[in-house]
């Protein structure tokens, strides 16, 4: 019923006057998928959102993907986001672009202590391009910002390329929490703003909503 394809957001339809009465737990469903190269913190980022709780010890690759459900609530709106966690390994990308198609919203990560995780995010971003719908909303996460010590990616790269592709930017940590909350709450706020858009409504940008909101790492980017 409150299932969503394509790129809006949709409203629950009312329930019929036969209904039993129980209200659904949410008014909007949407659906986001975590990208990003194998150990940039896909996995980490959900479970941090979702549970509140970081994974540290051995790393475990995620196998194929897999989702949780959380809903935020909005501006009083009940917005139920499904996420989805791809594998970052090369070996499952063919599984992963079936479901692009229905997503909308992507994080998109790079990890900032990893080189390589940086400079493969334009070969995502067209994938992303390649098999998502064309106003899919994309966000570029720095993750594991709290590694301050291995840092190799200054913040102003991250940004630069944001800015090239014209998305939101933010750096994050899946360990600290740092932002995490704030990228699906700014995700959500989209989906609402789409979904209940009308000419002389309010207006919504995300990208200046992310910048007035996000927390920057307690230690300056000194790269
Ligand atoms: N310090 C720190 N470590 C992190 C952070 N996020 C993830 N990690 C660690 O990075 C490793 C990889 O994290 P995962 O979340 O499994 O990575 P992933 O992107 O889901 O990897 P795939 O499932 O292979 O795509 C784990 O050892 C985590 O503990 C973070 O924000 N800070």
């Amino acid at each position: 019923m409150t299932g969503m394809s394509g790129a809006a957001a949709t409203r629950d339809v009312e329930a019929p006057e036969h209904s039993p009465p129980c209200s659904p737990s949410y008014d909007l469903t949407g659906k986001v998928m975590l990208l990003g190269d194998s150990g940039v913190g896909k996995t980490c980022f959900l479970i941090q959102f979702k549970d509140g709780a970081f994974l540290s010890g051995t790393f475990i690759a995620t196998v194929g993907i897999d989702f949780r459900n959380k809903v935020v609530t909005v501006d009083g709106v009940r917005v139920k986001l499904q996420i989805w966690d791809t594998a970052g390994q090369e070996r499952f990308r063919s599984v992963t672009h079936a479901y692009y198609r229905d997503a909308q919203a992507l994080l998109l990560l790079y990890d900032i202590t990893n080189k390589s995780s940086f400079d493969n995010i334009r070969a995502w971003l067209t994938e992303i391009h390649e098999y998502a719908q064309r106003d899919v909303v994309i966000m570029l996460l720095g993750n594991k910002a709290d590694v301050s010590s291995e840092r190799v990616i200054r913040s102003e790269d991250g940004e630069t390329l944001a800015r090239e592709y014209g998305v939101p930017f933010m750096e994050t940590s899946a360990k600290t929490g740092m932002n995490v909350e704030l990228a699906f709450l700014a995700i959500a706020k989209e989906l609402k703003y789409r979904s209940l858009w009308q000419p002389d409504g309010p207006h919504f940008q995300i990208r200046d909503f992310v910048e007035s909101q996000k927390k920057q790492p307690s230690c300056c980017s000194f790269l």
